[in-house]
């Protein structure tokens, strides 16, 4: 096979987590566009504690992606040693202006800031990462309430890949609050049968095996390898490792890619495949937000 065909074969298996982040942001663009006629103007606050550099990043990008579709953003940076009721004054204030329809705390705060405390002062209708206990409850009773941005991001790729997901067996490796829980409480919400594996799970790979859909969301580099894939499954790896291989700095996900790709009928790609849905659907979790404030329905997704 000649390199050229090899990579259009590698190509029709990419999920491309750009160019369908490109077509949400475009879908938000005119929701917000569709909101300011009628006189609402999305408002985001962000909320960057530290100095932690990827963080930076991400709500630099945060910042400009809502610049983009015309969602007005408002950046509060606190220090590394602020207080935690210094934070929770600020959330105060933000769930109290009804100028502001979002508020996102950017993770992971500082060690001696109870992250729980934070995330729970958030007014549950601004709470456009979707943490707050009230909608992580919500989400399990299958209400439609806010969302957490990268399961929502994982659905979008799915269901573009995929089309209906019911009667689909689905595994996520993984069982954190921010991917692993709210994913596996999506899926089962599109009447997949769903399998958490986590840690203390016997013998995993066999489990994950038996699965259409596998996604990786455990934090280590490069775990999951063609043991885990049932040929023809498709592979959504949640994953942003960065390691040291052959004295440069790479990404790399959760997912083996190389050793995957040639069991996967398709696979999300690191970097992006995931990462640029996390921000897009932040955005569209903002629009969500305002039109809620301002008691219009939401859009069936
Ligand atoms: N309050 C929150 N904190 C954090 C969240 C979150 O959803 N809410 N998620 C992550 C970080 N994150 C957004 O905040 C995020 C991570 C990665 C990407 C992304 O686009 N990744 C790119 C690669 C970027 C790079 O080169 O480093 C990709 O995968 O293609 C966007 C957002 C933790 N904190």
């Amino acid at each position: 096979m000649s390199s050229a065909v090899a990579n259009k074969a590698v190509e029709s298996k990419l999920i491309d987590g750009k160019a369908v982040s490109a077509q949400v942001l475009a879908e938000v663009t005119a929701d917000v566009a569709a909101l300011k006629a009628e006189g609402i103007e999305p408002a985001l606050a962000v909320v960057l504690v530290g100095e932690d550099p990827a963080s930076q990043v991400y709500v630099r990008n945060k910042v400009l992606r809502a610049g983009e579709v015309g969602i007005r953003s408002l950046e509060h940076r606190l220090p590394a040693t602020s207080t935690q009721d210094e934070v929770l004054a600020l959330i105060d204030e933000l769930n109290r202006d009804a100028s502001v329809n979002g508020i996102l705390v950017q993770l992971p705060l500082p060690w001696h800031i109870n992250e729980t405390a934070v995330l729970q002062a958030i007014d549950p209708i601004k709470d456009v990462d979707g943490f707050h206990s009230e909608n992580v409850g919500g989400l399990s009773q299958g209400r439609d309430v806010l969302t957490p941005c990268t399961p929502a991001g994982c659905m979008r790729l799915l269901k573009q890949t995929l089309g209906d997901l019911s009667g689909k067996h689905a595994v996520v490796v993984g069982r954190s609050n921010i991917v692993g829980k709210p994913m596996a409480a999506l899926l089962l919400a599109a009447d997949c049968t769903v399998t958490v594996l986590h840690s203390r799970s016997k013998n995993p790979q066999a489990l994950s095996r038996q699965a259409d859909i596998v996604v990786a969301a455990v934090g280590r580099p490069r775990m999951i390898d063609a043991e885990w894939i049932k040929p023809g499954a498709v592979v959504i790896d949640v994953g942003i490792n960065r390691i040291e291989e052959d004295g440069k700095s790479r990404l790399v996900g959760d997912v083996d890619f190389a050793s995957v790709l040639p069991l996967a009928s398709a696979i999300t790609p690191v970097p992006g495949g995931v990462g640029p849905m996390t921000i897009a659907l932040l955005m569209q979790n903002t629009v969500t937000a305002a039109r809620q404030q301002h008691g219009k329905p939401t859009q069936a997704q």
